[in-house]
């Protein structure tokens, strides 16, 4: 990273006139631990997907079933994120780490279900630490997976109907706010449902100590699709890849991966900043600047995937510049 910063120094602008973009720059290469860092070219969106038994208790106002749906609009190429990857140049993997119907597998489509779909978190916990551990793992061997197929930046998705819920908790569990902050209009919902997610957030905090371990905080009020993604950002940072995230479900996630390893923070960038109010909270407690800020609450992975071209962008910066010395101009 030192090495960056003299090399930035010496590129031909004005010292810090490239801004964020210089400092994503040093990061890249602290993740790679060489200057300049490699190329952050064959990108993939990992978009873990999983349903959540709060839904029962109405935090949303969509069906169940529009996970499954969406995971077949995934499959098929057809929703956002699938756009938005064709022109950021990123392939789309969809992880069913825990969607309440059966899912089949193919080169999109990875089977990796840990159960279908949590237990609804307002009434005991969402599932088992043994559950959590495992989806946890998961998210690990599929940054594996990704890596040795040859993907040097990954970025975060998700798609769960009722998953802002559970972001919800988590964030406010691992940052210590209040519910009433954090909890947010998700998918969009009116005042009076969102009075009634605030309380069963709230409520589902209050059961789990401060200071519990991030496995049981996870089992108790956290989803499969967050559990993968903890994972996810664990096993690209074992990697030295680095790891773009989506909105509030990814920021909760690697709210709970720096809670279990906290330098692997230091191997995230934030794709962007998601409408839902929890996000920014989970952005400051773990350091990140979001690179995009463009009103979206989308998920899927969409606002990682619009990042791609910055984080790329500053590493050619610091890889092609003239310096002031080759270029013969004084300083
Ligand atoms: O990424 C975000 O910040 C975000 C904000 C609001 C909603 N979402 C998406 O909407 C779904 C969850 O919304 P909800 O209202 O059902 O909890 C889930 O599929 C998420 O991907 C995502
Ligand atoms: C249609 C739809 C698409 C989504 N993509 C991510 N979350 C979503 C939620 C809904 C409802």
């Amino acid at each position: 990273m030192d090495a960056a910063r003299s090399r930035q120094g010496s590129l031909t602008k004005p010292p810090g006139s490239l801004g964020v973009l210089e400092e994503v720059s040093v990061r890249l290469a602290g993740i790679a631990g060489a200057c300049p860092p490699p190329r952050p070219q064959r990108a993939v969106v990992a978009v873990f997907a999983a349903d959540h038994g709060v839904v029962a208790s109405g935090v949303t106002p969509w069906p169940q079933e529009v996970t499954t749906a969406m995971v077949e609009n995934f499959r098929a190429g057809g929703a956002a994120v699938n756009v938005l990857a064709r022109e950021a140049g990123a392939d789309v993997v969809v992880v069913d780490i825990g969607v309440a119907s059966d899912v089949k597998e193919d080169e999109v489509v990875w089977a990796r279900k840990v159960r279908p779909g949590t237990a609804d978190l307002s009434a005991g916990p969402a599932m088992t630490r043994a559950e959590a551990a495992a989806a946890v793992g998961t998210g690990i061997r599929v940054a594996d997976d990704l890596v040795r197929r040859g993907y040097d930046v990954l970025a975060t998705g998700d798609m769960g109907i009722g998953n802002t819920t559970a972001s919800a908790c988590l964030i406010a569990h691992l940052t210590g706010r209040p519910a009433a902050g954090i909890t947010g209009r998700g998918t969009g919902i009116d005042d009076v449902m969102l009075a009634h997610k605030t309380a069963v957030v709230a409520a589902a905090v209050a059961r789990v100590p401060a200071g519990a371990d991030p496995l049981d905080v996870l089992a108790e009020v956290g989803g499969l699709e967050h559990a993968g993604l903890a994972g996810l950002v664990l096993g690209a940072a074992a990697h030295r890849v680095p790891v773009v995230l989506d909105g509030v479900i990814a920021g909760a996630a690697a709210l709970v991966a720096q809670a279990l390893a906290p330098a692997a923070v230091d191997h995230c960038f934030a794709g962007h900043r998601s409408v839902e109010p929890g996000h920014a909270t989970a952005l400051a407690t773990l350091g990140l600047r979001p690179l995009v800020d463009l009103d979206l609450r989308l998920g899927e992975g969409s606002g990682a995937v619009l990042a791609l071209p910055l984080v790329r962008s500053a590493s050619a910066v610091l890889r092609d510049m003239a310096t002031f010395d080759s270029a013969g101009i004084p300083t």
